[in-house]
């Protein structure tokens, strides 16, 4: 794979390592992913992929090597530095495996959770700002539901978000990350318990995620066909190493990738 110069890569995963106990999770394992790119992270099941999402995201701390994190402004900044809470205001957001949203809110609610970190303002702000923070919630409802517009469910706004199904769920979670202006957004397993016609759909949207939202894309997913479709470099770990990394042309023909899926449901098509 050619490798990207310096000042294409968006975020640089370097010799990170974590250990359960005797397990080693993620092994040593280094990537880089370019700037408005969409990067697949795919492995059998235990391979590492959402340890290290939480290494990335700083849910776990790695015991060695380092996550660097480079703005479009050229800012790099080493995400092992920060507490978890503040990985979010670097521009990092992420949804996560099973749905995460506050079930009795209603879609557009859930959705405006996301700009809660934006949205700060200190007490004496609150009380002497009314106006203005009637205005930015104006705003920020506005923005809320052109992003709803986009994903397809405005009109579902003032459901319950609970009482939708699986699909609509998945949508406004992805919905809530897009609240925060993200410069990287990490989906893990985007496409688990969709059908086939949602899983297409879902696709589409996160192609024009990034070029709308001008966003660089990780993704850790089981779904071969939603990564090969989508993704512009894949890099294939098991047993917490890499494997492989490149296009997804070159991943489908590595015979590495293809024995460690030997066996595995998610075949290589
Ligand atoms: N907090 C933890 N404590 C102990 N072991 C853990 C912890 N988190 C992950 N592991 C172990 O680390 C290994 C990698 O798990 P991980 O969830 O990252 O794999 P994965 O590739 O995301 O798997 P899947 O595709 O099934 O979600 C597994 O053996 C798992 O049991």
């Amino acid at each position: 794979m050619i490798q990207p110069e310096k000042k294409d890569i968006a975020l640089k995963v370097e010799n990170v390592s974590i250990a359960f106990g005797g397990l080693k999770a993620v092994d040593d394992l280094s990537f880089s992913i370019r700037r408005n790119e969409i990067y697949g992270l795919i492995g059998p099941n235990g391979a590492g992929k959402t340890t290290i999402f939480n290494c990335i995201t700083q849910f776990y701390k790695a015991d060695s090597g380092s996550v660097h994190f480079i703005h479009s402004n050229g800012k790099e900044t080493n995400l092992m530095d920060l507490e978890v809470h503040n990985v979010i205001k670097e521009g990092i957001v992420r949804t996560f495996q099973n749905v995460e949203l506050i079930r009795e809110l209603s879609i557009i609610d859930n959705v405006l959770v996301g700009a809660h970190h934006v949205m700060h303002q200190p007490l004496l702000g609150q009380l002497f700002n009314r106006g203005k923070i009637r205005r930015d919630e104006e705003e920020t409802r506005k923005k809320a539901e052109g992003i709803l517009e986009f994903l397809d469910i405005l009109h579902l706004k003032n459901f319950i978000a609970g009482s939708q199904p699986y699909g609509v769920q998945k949508k406004v979670e992805i919905a809530r990350t897009l609240m925060s202006n993200p410069d990287l957004i990490i989906l893990d397993e985007p496409a688990a318990g969709l059908n086939d016609t949602e899983t297409k759909e879902l696709a589409d949207r996160i192609k024009k995620i990034k070029d709308v939202y001008n966003a660089t894309i990780l993704l850790v997913e089981h779904d071969m066909r939603l990564v090969m479709d989508i993704c512009d470099h894949i890099c294939a770990i098991s047993f917490g190493e890499k494997i492989a990394e490149g296009t997804p042309k070159e991943i489908q023909s590595n015979p590495e990738v293809q024995k460690a899926y030997l066996g595995e449901e998610g075949e290589l098509e």
